[in-house]
């Protein structure tokens, strides 16, 4: 398969990562056919057992992974490190490249119609060494990108020389480049976080929001809108497209110590796609793209969005914490 059988217009695309665009942007077509069908095509969102990462696999995540595993197969992979696999798979031993997929994200989302997506992180393989190829600095990722399967499809990639991306048209089927340098708007008043976790936040992140919440009574002096998809690709889009900020920060509850989103396959791409597009992403405090990955699986705080209000995290995250901890009105920082 050549990328210019599934994708109009391949100029953007490095010709040697091509063969590795072309075989994901080749699943991310059948499944947006298979999701569409839903549960005329089977039970997709039915629980089938638990991956390393302690998180419930549901039939898609399963056949999601098996689609892009095949198909990657006959691209230059050498190795494939996925959300769904315990280990780091070799594919080609005659491959340039690793590539570390979460191939279903957003899976509580599945049976409810709601955004889901594939995140994919591309980097120059080490030969001999399949963990290593992945576990090294976020700088050093040769592309980043996800697929969208919402009202409607889209493959957005950044291959470190602006921001892609391509809509599915669904009349012919192929990928469509719609916008050549996707940028993060700058302004915007949304935040996106789970607050249902508000008790088991720290002070400074409780202060932030605390301090979104209280609108155009605090010291922000404006109000602000929430969302909340639980789904990282329909965050990461929304922001793309108009701007605002996500929040999945560490907490107090067991396991949450480094929050809940994945560095290697969620966090990493995502950082580089959103930095491509000119806004920022960090761990609350310091640049995702400037960490290295130490477990396959392993977690990080993450915070993304507009470069200001990003950057106001991280202010926040160095208030001392009698500062954070006081009620806004009795706060010096940040006032209006
Ligand atoms: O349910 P929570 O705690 O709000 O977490 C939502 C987050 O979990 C995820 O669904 C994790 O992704 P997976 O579906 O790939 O496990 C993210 O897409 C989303 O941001
Ligand atoms: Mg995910
Ligand atoms: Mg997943």
């Amino acid at each position: 398969m050549n990328a210019s059988d599934v994708i109009d217009d391949t100029s953007r695309i490095p010709a040697d990562l091509a063969p590795v665009i072309a075989a994901l942007a080749t699943v991310g077509r059948s499944l947006c056919r298979t999701i569409k069908r839903g549960p005329l095509g089977g039970a997709l969102g039915a629980g089938v057992g638990e991956n390393l990462g302690g998180d419930q696999q549901k039939a898609l995540d399963v056949m999601a992974d098996e689609a892009f595993a095949a198909e990657l197969a006959a691209t230059p992979v050498r190795y494939y490190a996925s959300e769904e696999q315990d280990d780091v798979v070799e594919m080609n031993p005659d491959g340039r490249f690793a590539l570390a997929i979460d191939p279903l994200d957003g899976s509580s989302n599945i049976d409810v119609n709601v955004s889901i997506g594939t995140i994919f992180s591309i980097f120059e393989a080490k030969p001999g060494d399949p963990l290593g190829s992945v576990l090294r600095p976020a700088h050093e990722q040769l592309a980043g990108g996800y697929i969208i399967y919402g009202p409607q499809t889209f493959l957005v990639v950044t291959f470190g020389a602006g921001v892609q991306s391509y809509l599915l048209d669904p009349d012919s089927g192929q990928w469509r480049l719609v916008e050549a340098d996707l940028k993060v708007p700058e302004f915007s008043r949304e935040f996106a976080i789970n607050a249902s976790n508000y008790r088991h936040w720290s002070p400074a992140i409780r202060a932030y929001i605390d301090d979104c919440l209280a609108g155009d009574t605090g010291p922000r002096d404006e109000n602000y809108n929430m969302r909340w998809v639980a789904s990282l690709v329909a965050e990461t889009h929304r922001i793309i497209s108009r701007g605002g900020i996500f929040l999945y920060p560490a907490d107090e509850r067991a396991g949450y110590e480094r929050g809940r989103l994945r560095m290697v396959y969620e966090c990493a791409p995502i950082a580089f796609l959103i930095e491509q597009a000119g806004g920022k992403a960090t761990d609350g405090h310091d640049r995702i793209m400037a960490q290295t990955a130490t477990e396959l699986h392993g977690r990080t705080p993450f915070v993304f969005g507009s470069a200001v209000k990003v950057d106001r995290v991280t202010a926040y995250q160095d208030l001392p914490v009698e500062e954070v901890s006081a009620l806004f009105g009795t706060r010096g920082l940040f006032r209006a």
